[in-house]
């Protein structure tokens, strides 16, 4: 092979099927990850996420399908290389440290070679997650933010090709978990091992993620940068999976949907079209040259923001308004209210 010849993707999965008791739970699932790449699968509950990890990971088998490491397939029609085969490390909420062996045996566990090449190993990486002065202590002793280091050094001490990691950081509280997230990242990419994260939380996968894999009921609906996927959204559902969202309604007229808040161009839709108007609540403008009037229903302090709720004069509908946290309108209040093209998406009408 020419030295210019890109190498594989880390991880391919082409076509992914997988059904339990005739339902398909997932479908056509289709990604690759780079060396040093963090990619999260991120959709609401049973939409398939563990499902697809666990056929990456080989626990699962596929219905149909292919999944290569560096290339070379582990999973195909007639193929299966067992998951301690496949150089891919996993990290599970439940991540369950060998009780009876202290921190550093639990990290060198898996380790092949001659003893003092491994423990050097495991102190190695214990250093690198701040645990080094716990390796003689038993998991037990251990808060759940020390025991997630020790299972994250524990899974990357055989250095694997690829990572998976299910909810890693759910069982962990707020404070602690926006910490240990960065430090896994950060040692995940020193050592340039690849990423598939599973989340349902879009916060985690926004902060983790190189790329986000939406997906939802079996399939990936949309792939792209955290920011394309939360500002360009393929579907009213997906626009909504990330936060609240307001809706107006219309029909396409000319090209455009007209709405109480003026008119924006409606591409790839047809004449006459029911179509609704997405955005989110940080973009709804209160006050200057706004085209529609709303009145304040309800306001709520959030702390860094807060949730003005509106209706629109005319029996018109409700609209959510995200604003600095020290302006709280009183309810009754009136205000002009506008809305930019470039914050909106149109699509036809669902639901
Ligand atoms: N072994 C199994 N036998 C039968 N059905 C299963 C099995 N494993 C998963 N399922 C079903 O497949 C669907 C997808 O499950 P999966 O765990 O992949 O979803 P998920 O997106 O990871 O959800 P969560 O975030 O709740 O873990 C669910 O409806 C689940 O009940």
């Amino acid at each position: 092979m020419p030295d210019s010849a890109p190498s594989p993707p880390r991880l391919d999965i082409r076509d992914l099927h997988r059904v339990f008791g005739g339902h398909a739970v997932v479908e056509a699932a289709t990604l690759s990850i780079g060396a040093g790449e963090c990619l999260c699968l991120l959709g609401p509950s049973g939409c398939g996420k563990s499902t697809t990890l666990r056929m990456i990971a080989g626990v699962e088998r596929p219905d149909a399908g292919e999944v290569r490491l560096d290339g070379v397939r582990v999973s195909a029609p007639g193929l299966h290389v067992p998951p301690e085969a496949r150089s891919v490390g996993l990290m599970f909420q439940d991540f369950a440290l060998f009780p009876h062996l202290n921190v550093a045996r639990n990290v060198a566990f898996g380790l092949d070679g001659p003893r003092p090449a491994r423990h050097a190993r495991a102190m190695d990486l214990l250093e690198r997650v701040g645990m080094a002065r716990f390796a003689a202590a038993f998991p037990h002793e251990l808060s759940g933010g020390e025991q997630q280091r020790v299972a994250l050094a524990r899974a990357l001490a055989p250095r694997p090709r690829l990572m998976l990691m299910d909810e890693p950081f759910s069982g962990l509280d707020n404070r602690l978990r926006d910490g240990i997230r960065d430090q896994t990242l950060a040692l995940l990419r020193e050592e340039g091992t690849a990423v598939l994260m599973v989340t349902h939380e879009p916060e985690e996968a926004m902060r983790m993620a190189d790329r986000i894999v939406l997906m939802r009921a079996g399939r990936i609906v949309q792939t792209g940068a955290p920011h394309e996927v939360y500002n360009r959204p393929v579907d009213r559902a997906a626009a909504a999976f990330f936060s609240d969202i307001n809706l107006l309604q219309g029909r396409v007229r000319n090209g455009a949907v007209a709405t109480p808040l003026g008119s924006f161009a409606a591409p790839g839709l047809a004449e006459g079209e029911a179509a609704e108007v997405v955005s989110r609540p940080q973009h709804l403008e209160i006050g200057g040259h706004g085209a529609a009037r709303g009145r304040v229903l309800r306001a709520r302090f959030l702390g860094r923001e807060s949730l003005v709720e509106f209706v629109l004069e005319g029996d018109g509908p409700r609209l959510q308004a995200m604003v600095p946290g020290m302006v709280l309108p009183a309810p009754g209040e009136v205000f002009a209210l506008g809305l930019r093209p470039e914050n909106c998406h149109v699509f036809a009408r669902t639901g």
